[in-house]
């Protein structure tokens, strides 16, 4: 037997299905059983691919119509009090995006990834009732196909820990009314099958825990084992060790630790005790995270290094982490490079792996097809060991003879040439960047891209839109322009399409978040920006106006945050060569007059690590390499940055440390206690605090707007904030950007006394 696990698939549908019917349910042009239709099929097909792939153990409740959390918040019970007039997928969707008369729950990223969950809201009177409809109705469908699945659930302690407390009080204080419907659930479970395996996610515990919520752990899965004989218990952790909860875990009745051997090779540091308590481990060795082809060799030592401490009766070969992070399949993509085609693993490609290598670690017989699978991985990988592709020794030579790290001249001096230049007042008015991506714009590109239209035909609907963009701005008001990114695809596919070392990929979608999706960049190789990527479009758009345009590009932290990094390079040395190309397009906008630009770090908190003792060296090399992508800029160029979903309080001098004379911040979903901090530290450079959310298709008000400019004034002087949403508006409509932009710019009017 070649006993193999995946922690969980991904679900969007490697045609992006889910994502088509949800969109075409919110705009009412379908009913919701067709969303149920599809995602029923969604579901089938995945265990079914997973089932072909002689994978033993395939989740189930791995699947979700929007977050998981969300999910589980459903399942408990855990509704906030301004939905309760709603139900069914009326109340899950209001929930997730809002609706007119509910602003949407936080949506924050999951962990280190690109994934954006739902954040639970808890008070001290939240009460938790079991809805188990979901989870059973899915574990009776893959019987149905003959599969029976283990149940994924996420953990009672990263629940509550990843939730937010609406009245300040300790989201803890709910973990036995949490467990006890949990314990209900599994007796409904329980009469499921005669055996049952139920997957609890526990990521929460490879973060550096408080002694308290540790204190919580044997308690909680002491008493989740007791609920019936006939439920084994996995608690499985990913994206970093999580050595202190192993600890107390092998002390509880569950059956088996889920463990990352990738991200968190320290792990091994529990192997004794897992062995002397005889519970079984699922070794994460198939990175859930990227998309290189696994190394057999390399994986088959790791795991035998794991089998001289515990015996391989006791291990189950399994994906670091579900391979929700990574796209379906590589079957579709016919364009990708061949040679590089042949160095990649996506996840249907990662189930042969994960059955090639488990059935090699338990000397399984291996068929012809197997082992020439095997040959050709081998083959492969060396291949890419020693491609011609990868280097670039003009960059490389570059780099080695950089001289500029940062700007020249300081904040202080900068700031007061800035503000005679621009002659801005106070509480200026900005957007974040994009303008919306109308159907019109994707159907512009997807034509040009399959060569009906004609170059000139595709930058004609550009400019015309830019144009429309430009003028819409002027007409409201707005004191700082943007040309709106109609010829973005992506703020980091763009990009990485324009500079060498990227591949494309055409259909390798991962989602982020609900129905929306990335197509991640693969860097390769070398990173080499040749040509200026946006000082045209740029250029163009300040043309139409006399307003100050600003310049928008993104930069290299987010760059390779959101991207598929080459793993023979340390990322910091990826980063810089991206660095490096970015200020070359930082000084050509300046040479074009382009005096306001926007560099993106989107993504520079969610790169953090997960554990404190690897901050520093994250820092370090994060902050260099943004202050490197700048370092071009004149003292009168205004070098602007942008963050979303950020926390900031713990990192506010790191940001600081950037030296962007303007950061833009998400604060619309969470408030002002956001801001407070950088009082506190009495925060130099001028801030914008987004004030309200773009992820939602609520229109706010003159009124709410007043009062949250109000309050932003409370904690810091005018002069030193800027008016701005929290984020980009690509992926809302014209009738509510319309709205509420023109209201932005009134409410600030009306605190102005203008
Ligand atoms: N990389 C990245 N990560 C991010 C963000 C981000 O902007 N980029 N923002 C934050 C929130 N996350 C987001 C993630 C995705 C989207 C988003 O809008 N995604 C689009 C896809 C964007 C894209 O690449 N579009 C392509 C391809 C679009 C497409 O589907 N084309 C159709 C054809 C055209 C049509 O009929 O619509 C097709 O191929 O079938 C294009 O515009 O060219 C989507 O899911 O809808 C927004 C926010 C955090 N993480
Ligand atoms: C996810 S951050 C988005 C920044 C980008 N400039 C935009 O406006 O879309
Ligand atoms: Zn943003």
């Amino acid at each position: 037997m070649s006993k193999n696990y995946v922690i969980g698939y991904p679900r969007i549908g490697e045609k992006r299905e889910l994502k088509k019917v949800l969109e075409d349910y919110w705009a009412k042009k379908v009913d919701f059983s067709e969303v149920e239709y599809v995602a029923e099929n969604l579901r089938k097909r995945h265990w079914t691919y997973q089932k072909e792939a002689k994978i033993e153990y395939i989740a189930s409740n791995d699947f979700s119509l929007y977050d998981n959390m969300l999910d589980t918040t459903i399942l408990l019970g855990a509704i906030p009090q301004r939905f309760k007039d709603l139900k069914d997928q009326e109340l899950y969707f209001a929930m997730a995006r809002g609706n007119q008369d509910c602003v949407a729950m936080e949506m924050t990223k999951w962990f280190n990834t690109n994934y954006h969950y739902i954040v639970p809201e808890i008070s001290k009177d939240t009460t938790f009732k079991l809805n188990s409809k979901k989870v059973i109705k899915e574990y009776k469908e893959a019987q149905e196909l003959g599969i029976n699945t283990k149940i994924n659930l996420i953990g009672a302690i990263t629940y509550l820990g990843l939730s937010k407390s609406i009245d300040n009080s300790d989201v803890f204080v709910h973990i036995s009314s949490v467990v006890k419907v949990y314990k209900e659930l599994l007796e409904e479970i329980s009469k499921l099958n005669e055996n049952i395996v139920v997957q609890f996610d526990e990521p929460l515990f490879v973060k550096d825990l408080e002694p308290k919520v540790l204190s919580l752990l044997k308690s909680v899965y002491d008493e989740l084992s007791n609920v019936s004989p006939n439920i084994r218990i996995v608690v499985t952790t990913y994206f970093e060790h999580s050595n202190e909860a192993t600890k107390i875990l092998v002390n509880t009745p569950i059956w088996a630790v889920g463990l990352d051997f990738i991200h968190g090779s320290k792990n091994c540091d529990s192997l004794d005790l897992i062995k002397n308590s005889n519970k079984v481990l699922i070794a994460g060795v198939i990175d859930g995270r990227n998309i290189w082809k696994s190394n057999f060799e390399d994986k088959l030592n790791l795991l035998n290094e794991i089998s001289k401490v515990i015996s391989k009766e006791n291990i189950i070969v399994g994906t670091s982490c579900s391979l929700l992070h990574v796209p379906f399949t590589l079957s579709y993509e016919e364009k990708l490079d061949g040679e590089i085609k042949s160095w990649l693993a996506f996840a249907s490609e990662k189930l042969k792996e994960l059955n090639l290598v488990s059935k090699q670690f338990f000397e399984v017989k291996l068929s012809l097809e197997n082992i020439a699978d095997i040959e050709k991985n081998k083959k492969d990988n060396n291949q890419r060991k020693v491609s011609t592709k990868i280097h670039n020794q003009k960059i490389q030579e570059e780099i080695r003879s950089l001289k500029q790290f940062e700007r020249a001249d300081k904040f202080q001096d900068r700031i007061k040439v800035q503000r005679e230049f621009f002659k801005y007042d106070y509480l200026t008015t900005t957007t974040i960047g994009s303008f919306p991506q109308t159907p019109e714009i994707r159907e512009n590109r997807k034509n040009y891209k399959a060569n009906t239209i004609s170059k000139e035909q595709y930058e004609a609907e550009i400019k015309k839109y830019i144009d429309y963009c430009v003028a819409f701005q002027e007409e409201i008001g707005l004191d700082i322009l943007v040309h709106g990114e109609p010829e973005r695809n992506d703020m980091v596919e763009y990009f990485g399409e324009l500079m060498d070392g990227f591949v494309f990929t055409q259909n390798a979608w991962v989602q982020s978040y609900g129905s929306r999706c990335v197509k991640p960049p693969l860097i390769y190789g070398d990173v080499n920006r040749e040509n200026p990527m946006t000082v045209e479009w740029i250029k163009y758009a300040q043309s139409k106006t006399s307003k100050v345009m600003k310049g928008m590009l993104t930069g290299p932290v987010t760059i390779i945050n959101w991207s598929f990094v080459r793993d023979d390079l340390p990322r910091s040395e990826v980063a810089k060569q991206i660095a490096h190309g970015i200020c070359k397009e930082v000084d050509d906008l300046q040479n074009a007059g382009i005096k306001m630009i926007q560099v993106d770090e989107a993504a520079f908190k969610e790169g953090y690590p997960l554990r404190v003792e690897n901050i520093k060296a994250y820092e370090n090399w994060a902050v260099d390499n943004f202050r490197l992508s700048v370092s071009s800029a004149k003292a009168d160029t205004q070098i602007h940055t942008h963050m979303c979903y950020s926390e900031f309080n713990d990192i506010i001098k790191t940001i600081e440390a950037m030296d962007a004379d303007v950061i833009s911040i998400e604060t619309a979903r969470s408030g002002n206690r956001l801001l407070k901090i950088f009082k506190e530290v009495a925060y130099k450079q001028e801030i914008g605090p987004g004030i309200y959310d773009i992820h939602s298709p609520r229109v706010p008000s003159v009124e709410e707007m007043v009062n949250q400019i109000k309050a932003l004034i409370e904690v810091l002087p005018k002069e030193q904030l800027w008016i701005n949403p929290d984020c980009g508006l690509k992926t809302r409509k014209w009738p509510e950007v319309k709205e509420s932009l023109k209201n932005m710019v009134e409410a600030v009017k009306i605190v102005k006394n203008i």
